[in-house]
């Protein structure tokens, strides 16, 4: 849940204001949590999503309520959406930069290798790129490594306001995972259980 609370916050920060169409690629456990964090806090018009095979991608709609649509593929399922999720264990590009619309905000969480591709050059050289970690990125994460594409910011920059949220370009916010993240999310854990187990 907490990477994808962090993809939300990057959304929240860098999607173009009026965004109606969400695209999922993958169905696995980080495509459903993407789902429920990001059909919780935003009102998506249409959730589209693909993965590697129909089966999977029927299961996934079957598991889930809302305004949720089955594709075949995934220049299908990302042609004209406004924010882009992708949560595969792909090691080649699986979204590519001709298909993404101009302006859209893309939330990279899967090829967390530095041989490892979820998007291709094209994407990773026209948008501007942030990251979770600069460092992280730029040791962990072949879409950066191997495309050569500059990291813009990290996303603490622009919650800080020291770096700009460029919503009126296409964004990549490339996500690896921080320790940070876990210790907030146990912190909030613990102050929850906390405030049950002292009213009762
Ligand atoms: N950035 C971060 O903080 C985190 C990143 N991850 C990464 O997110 C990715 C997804 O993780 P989970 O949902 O837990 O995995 P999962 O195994 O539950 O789901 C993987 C999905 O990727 C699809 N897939 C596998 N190979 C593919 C290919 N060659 N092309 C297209 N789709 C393919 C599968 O059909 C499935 O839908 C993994 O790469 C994982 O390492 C996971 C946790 C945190
Ligand atoms: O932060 C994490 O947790 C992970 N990050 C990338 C690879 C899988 C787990």
């Amino acid at each position: 849940m907490r990477t994808a609370a962090v993809s939300a916050i990057s959304a929240k920060l860098l999607m173009s204001p009026g965004a109606e169409v969400l695209a999922i690629l993958g169905t696995g456990k980080q495509a459903l949590s993407h789902y429920n964090v990001f059909t919780e806090i935003f009102s998506f018009k249409e959730v589209r999503v693909w993965s590697q095979t129909k089966e999977r991608v029927e299961r996934f709609v079957r598991s889930v309520e809302g305004p949720v649509r089955g594709c075949s593929s995934a220049e299908e399922a990302v042609r004209g959406a406004d924010v882009i999720v992708t949560v595969t264990r792909s090691t080649e590009p699986v979204l590519y930069g001709q298909w993404v619309k101009a302006g859209a905000h893309v939330a990279a969480v899967g090829a967390c290798r530095p041989d490892w591709r979820e998007l291709d050059d094209m994407l990773m050289k026209s948008a501007v790129v942030y990251a979770d970690s600069r460092e992280g990125a730029l040791s962990e994460s072949g879409d950066v490594i191997l495309s050569g594409a500059e990291v813009f910011a990290e996303l603490g920059d622009v919650i800080n306001g020291t770096k700009s949220a460029q919503r009126e370009k296409t964004t990549v916010f490339k996500s690896l995972g921080m320790g940070v993240e876990d210790a907030v999310s146990a912190k909030l854990v613990f102050d929850q259980w906390t405030a049950k187990a002292t009213k009762s």
